[in-house]
């Protein structure tokens, strides 16, 4: 059976949520470049209703959201215990949605709530990590303008506040990439709803999926230390067989649509923060890769210097991916569960056929 490899190209699903056809990113039937400039919340209720809010339940929406991200004391109690441990902030994120799960006051199963609480979980683990205190929520902004708040401990300003919005708008959902498709797998079989995000930030975790915008920056340090000419390091790189973190794209193979407008967003902050050094080495990178190789930058690309700017070490940047990501997986794992029908798909039998099990076979010519 010649069987497309990672599943490349094969439908398995339909979904009302978001669409990738044609190399086009579209929520619930909006191209994400008119989105752009959106209320993360807007989106949220986008993503789990397929339409857009009247001006009154987005205020109400809005208003819960922001009202459910206080964490109850038991969940932080568990969150400074873990979240200094020396692992990944990925693997400390992956153990704190588990524990949002079983922590005795946050048995619960409404969307908007977990979605809240996994975001302050998030800023928590951040700010723990970077022994700083930890932030309260101000009731006064919206959700995007106060996760920014609880991880820098700084009110954005307009500037920050709408490319901030922008940033997780565009990183909201992408139909049935990695971890969505794996928090719809553990759906399918009507776990919880933790059992499912669990499953999701495990999948995000990796260098191929989410995790590759650490590596991007790991990458342009690299670079930078190296004091290689940029083109020798992505040559060398390439002959040694490794991949350069933040290109290809199982879907976009003529750019990534985000990219374009994440591009403009590095740009500006990177000229803002002093950062235009990395700024123009990442063009320099992606002029190179573009016409030697044809291959486009990624999501994950210029989100990593997005990050770097705002003041965040690379290791942190995957989190905040899933921070912007919850309300994707949440959409699809409400969707997977109106269907009720199981994931199970089948596999070609490829191994060794008709062998015959000997019972004694341990004391024939065993060495135990
Ligand atoms: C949020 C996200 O998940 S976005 C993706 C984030 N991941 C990364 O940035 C990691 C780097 N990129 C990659 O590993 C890949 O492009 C993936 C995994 C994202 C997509 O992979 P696939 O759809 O399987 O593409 P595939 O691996 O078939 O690539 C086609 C060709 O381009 C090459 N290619 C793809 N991406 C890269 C890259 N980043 N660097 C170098 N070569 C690459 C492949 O080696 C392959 O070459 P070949 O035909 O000579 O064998
Ligand atoms: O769709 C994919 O394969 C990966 C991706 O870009 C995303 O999850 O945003």
């Amino acid at each position: 059976m010649d069987l497309p490899k990672g599943l490349a190209g094969v439908v398995v699903d339909q979904t009302e949520i978001s669409s990738t056809a044609g190399g086009k990113l579209v929520y619930a039937g909006y191209e994400i470049e008119e989105l752009a400039q959106a209320s993360y919340e807007e989106i949220v209720f986008l993503l789990w209703h397929t339409r857009l809010p009247q001006k009154g339940e987005l205020a109400a929406f809005s208003k819960q959201l922001v009202s459910e991200m206080v964490l109850p004391a038991e969940s932080i109690r568990l969150l400074l215990y873990i979240a200094k441990e020396p692992q990944h902030p990925m693997s400390i994120l992956r153990t704190a949605t588990s524990l949002l799960g079983t922590t005795n006051d946050v048995i619960f199963d409404e969307p908007p709530k977990i979605l809240a609480k996994m975001l302050t979980v998030i800023a928590s683990i951040v700010r723990i990590r970077q022994d700083e205190p930890l932030i309260e929520p101000d009731f006064k902004l919206g959700l995007a303008d106060n996760f920014l708040y609880m991880l820098t401990g700084k009110k954005p300003d307009e500037f920050l506040s709408r490319l901030f919005n922008t940033v997780m708008v565009l990183h909201a959902d992408h139909e049935f990439n990695a971890s969505t498709f794996s928090a719809r797998v553990v759906a399918s079989t009507a776990a919880d709803y933790y059992s499912c995000l669990t499953a999701a930030v495990c999948a995000l975790k990796g260098p191929l999926h989410g995790g590759a915008n650490e590596q991007v920056f790991a990458m342009l340090e690299e670079i930078k230390g190296s004091h290689l000419d940029p083109i020798t390091y992505v040559k060398q790189r390439l002959a040694a067989g490794k991949k350069v973190m933040g290109f290809g794209h199982r879907i976009y193979k003529d750019g990534d649509p985000r990219a374009k407008i994440l591009q403009g967003l590095a740009r500006k902050l990177a000229q803002k923060t002093g950062n235009e050094s990395y700024y123009d080495l990442q063009v320099t990178l992606a002029d190179y890769l573009l016409k030697t190789k044809g291959l486009h930058p990624n999501v994950d690309y210029y989100t990593a210097l997005i990050y770097h700017c705002l003041g965040l070490e690379k290791d942190l940047f995957t989190v905040i991916f899933a921070a912007c990501r919850t309300a994707g997986w949440l959409a699809h794992i409400m969707e997977q569960k109106r269907t009720g029908r199981l994931i199970r798909p089948s596999s070609e039998y490829i191994g060794p056929k008709g062998r015959k099990y000997a019972k004694d076979h341990y004391q024939i010519g065993s060495e135990f």
